[in-house]
């Protein structure tokens, strides 16, 4: 990886897990020349924000409702509450100096519109995301349980985590790395949790460093 430093900022909504994963990565040669400049929230009472402001990062809380309650409890509304709502994060997220070089969604439960995807693109900036499944399996939330469920039923003997492009369709861009978890019989499902967030941890930093070695920088 070249010497000047790579900007990171991580969209979260929960307990932050994988953020603190990749705040440690930053902290060590496993992400190198790698900062975490800022880390954006959906919800107010996430975790997360407390690891960032720990870690002496810059965090932000961008709140859905305030654009909902502008908007009629319709779906012509809603539809116009989310799409300002992610124009604006988009609008956020530029402002930002330094401009992050990617934009990691780390448990970030919110879909995003091309309202917020085009501008970012347009700016050069890439965003990936942590998905706890398969290329092609399980879109969307609860991927876990999906899995476990479906183990139980014998459809499946294995779901995995991937980290992905995040494109309009959710879950649906190109892998940029995957890892496999074989489902163990009579397993519970916080069993399966657990495994499947320890892979999680070590992949959103591989997806990440991957992602990074392709971006030169001046
Ligand atoms: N346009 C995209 N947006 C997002 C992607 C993506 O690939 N394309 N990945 C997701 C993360 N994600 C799964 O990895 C995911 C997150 C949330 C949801 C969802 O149903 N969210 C609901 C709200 C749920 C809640 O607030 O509890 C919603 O947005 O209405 C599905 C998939 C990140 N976004
Ligand atoms: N669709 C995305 C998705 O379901 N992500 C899930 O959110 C959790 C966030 O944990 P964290 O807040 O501890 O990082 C992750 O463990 C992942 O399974």
């Amino acid at each position: 990886m070249p010497s000047s430093q790579y900007h990171l900022t991580v969209l979260i909504s929960g307990n932050g897990s994988n953020l603190q994963a990749l705040i440690d990565a930053c902290a060590s040669s496993a992400l190198p020349n790698t900062r975490i400049t800022h880390v954006v929230s959906n919800r107010k009472a996430a975790f997360g924000l407390e690891r960032a402001a720990k870690a002496s990062i810059p965090t932000a809380y961008h709140n859905l409702v305030l654009y909902k309650k502008k908007h009629p409890q319709t779906p012509e509304g809603t539809l116009a509450a989310r799409t300002e709502y992610d124009a604006d994060l988009s609008k956020i997220i530029l402002a930002l100096d330094p401009r992050p070089d990617v934009i990691v969604c780390a448990g970030w439960m919110h879909i995003v519109t091309p309202a917020f995807l085009d501008p970012i693109a347009q700016a050069g900036i890439r965003v990936i995301n942590l998905h706890p499944a398969l290329p092609g399996e399980f879109a969307g939330a609860g991927a876990i349980e999906r899995a476990w469920e479906a183990g139980n039923k014998g459809d499946i003997k294995r779901t995995g985590v991937m980290i992905h492009e995040v494109i309009a369709e959710v879950d649906a861009g190109d892998a940029i790395v995957t890892e496999e978890v074989e489902l163990k019989e009579g397993e519970t499902l916080d069993e399966l949790e657990e495994r499947m967030h320890k892979v999680e941890h070590g992949l959103i930093v591989e997806g990440t460093k991957r992602v990074l070695e392709g971006i030169k920088k001046g």
